[in-house]
């Protein structure tokens, strides 16, 4: 069980203060230290190390020093489906809802069997905190038991989550749907559960009402979780406008209702402790009421990319004030890497301005949306994002030099540009260690 609990570690610091390209920080030789409780208790300039260690009573020889690697925050991944990641990378020959129905709902029906469940949780896990990912905003599926396995997996990976028993009590395969009151039944039961796993404030998992998105779940349903929703003040995810198709039907489901928006609004699933994912489609108007409401959107330019859904216009929502984040949405994208995601969120906005001004949101921003922008949309921006003295030491410790590695680095490059090699061509071979609240749990940790 390693720690860096009571650590200094003297590297290039890398984080973003907010999601503005100014703030955007890259300090060679800072010092981070690290509270015997796991969060950040100083961040200074190297070349104070005699003053530093006199104000906060450590010794110089206590310091790990880094060299020239990366100390970076831990990347938030705000949308992601832990049942698809087996067949992630497959079934990319179809649009959102076919693709639901021949690919998704037949692997995510298997999570009745919990030894399925035990294997792929484990693996899905592992495998994106080994890519840097600290926090994860997770769809379990339908099924109790399964969900409160991952709560558990989670837990002994010790990763932060967000984790939601997904209702689905309408236009479901036979197989794969529940009744609204065994909806409603298991989705109490799983807050109860997580709730109970531990303190507030010191728990990694917290429980997320997870109602699939409109065309699955029942006015009745939608009601019944809005309200659990407000009973237990828990946080709510769904999807919303990624693929006109979807649209359309969302509009012949709710004619009574002016958008698809107006349809969560409606049911009290809309405010500022909601992750809705995608957006494509989201009109000004709509975007206005996520900005009125504080809710946030999880931008998933790599499943839209994928599933030719269309591409969010992350700086318009920007512009209109809406909290945004990025994520993978394994297995709609075909990557569990949220570096990937950065990419294509750079390339989605770059669609906007083919043959316009320049005015793409670029790596910079893309990485603020990965770290500080994921901690807003899921309100955990007091306590991860960045090194924040107080917050968590959620973090990494990147390699850019790695023997074998993905890109090489030449001897005029300066810091920022192989810190944007690392963002443009970087994976796992670079990420030497991964913490989350100080304790090591992926990599290794030579601290
Ligand atoms: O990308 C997506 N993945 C899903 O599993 C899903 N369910 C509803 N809408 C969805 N979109």
């Amino acid at each position: 069980d390693f720690s860096v609990y009571n650590a200094i570690m003297k590297g290039t610091l890398v984080h973003c203060l907010s999601l503005h390209k100014d703030d955007f920080q890259l300090w060679n030789d800072a010092i981070v230290g690290v509270s015997e409780k796991g969060t950040i208790s100083f961040v200074g300039n190297g070349c104070d190390v005699k003053t530093l260690s006199e104000v906060y009573g450590f010794s110089v020889d206590q310091v790990t020093n880094l060299g020239r690697k990366f100390l970076i925050p831990g990347l938030i991944d705000t949308h992601l489906h832990a049942p698809q990641y087996a067949f992630t990378g497959t079934g990319t020959d179809l649009p959102l809802l076919e693709w639901l129905n021949r690919y998704t709902f037949p692997i995510e029906s298997k999570y009745a069997d919990l030894q399925i469940a035990e294997h792929a949780y484990t693996k899905a896990v592992k495998r994106v905190l080994s890519l840097g990912t600290t926090t994860g905003c997770y769809y379990a599926t339908i099924h109790l038991p399964a969900t409160k396995l991952l709560v558990q997996i989670i837990n002994q990976l010790g990763q932060r989550a967000y984790v939601g028993k997904v209702n689905m009590d309408r236009n479901s395969p036979e197989t794969y749907v529940e009744s609204t009151e065994n909806s409603l039944k298991d989705t109490e039961e799983f807050i109860q559960y997580c709730l109970a796993s531990g303190e507030e404030g010191k728990r990694l998992v917290t429980p997320i009402i997870t109602p699939r998105f409109v065309p699955s779940c029942t006015t009745e349903l939608m009601t019944g979780l809005g309200r659990l929703a407000a009973q237990y003040n828990v946080p709510i995810q769904s999807h919303i406008s990624e693929n006109c198709d979807e649209v359309k039907w969302v509009k012949d489901l709710h004619p009574e209702c002016e958008s698809y928006t107006d349809v969560y609004e409606k049911h009290n699933l809309l405010n500022e402790k909601s992750v809705m994912a995608h957006g494509v489609y989201l009109k000004d108007e709509e975007l206005q009421k996520f900005a009125d409401a504080g809710a946030g959107i999880s931008h998933c330019p790599t499943s839209n990319f994928q599933l030719a859904s269309g591409v969010f216009n992350v700086r318009n929502a920007l512009d209109k004030g809406v909290k945004v984040g990025l994520g993978t949405d394994v297995a709609g994208g075909y990557s569990s890497s949220m570096w990937e995601s950065i990419r294509q969120a750079m390339n989605a906005s770059n669609t906007f301005r083919f043959g316009r001004e320049f005015n793409s949101v670029g790596y910079r921003e893309a990485f603020a949306l990965a770290t500080v922008g994921g901690a807003e949309v899921l309100g955990l921006g007091e306590r991860v994002g960045n090194f924040w003295p107080g917050k968590e030491f959620d973090a990494l410790i990147v390699d850019p030099f790695v023997e074998g590695g993905p890109f090489d680095v030449f001897e005029w490059e300066n810091e920022e540009q192989i810190f944007e090699k690392m963002v443009m061509m970087g994976d796992d071979r670079n990420i030497e260690s991964v913490f989350v609240g100080g304790k090591l749990v992926a990599g290794t940790s030579k601290v």
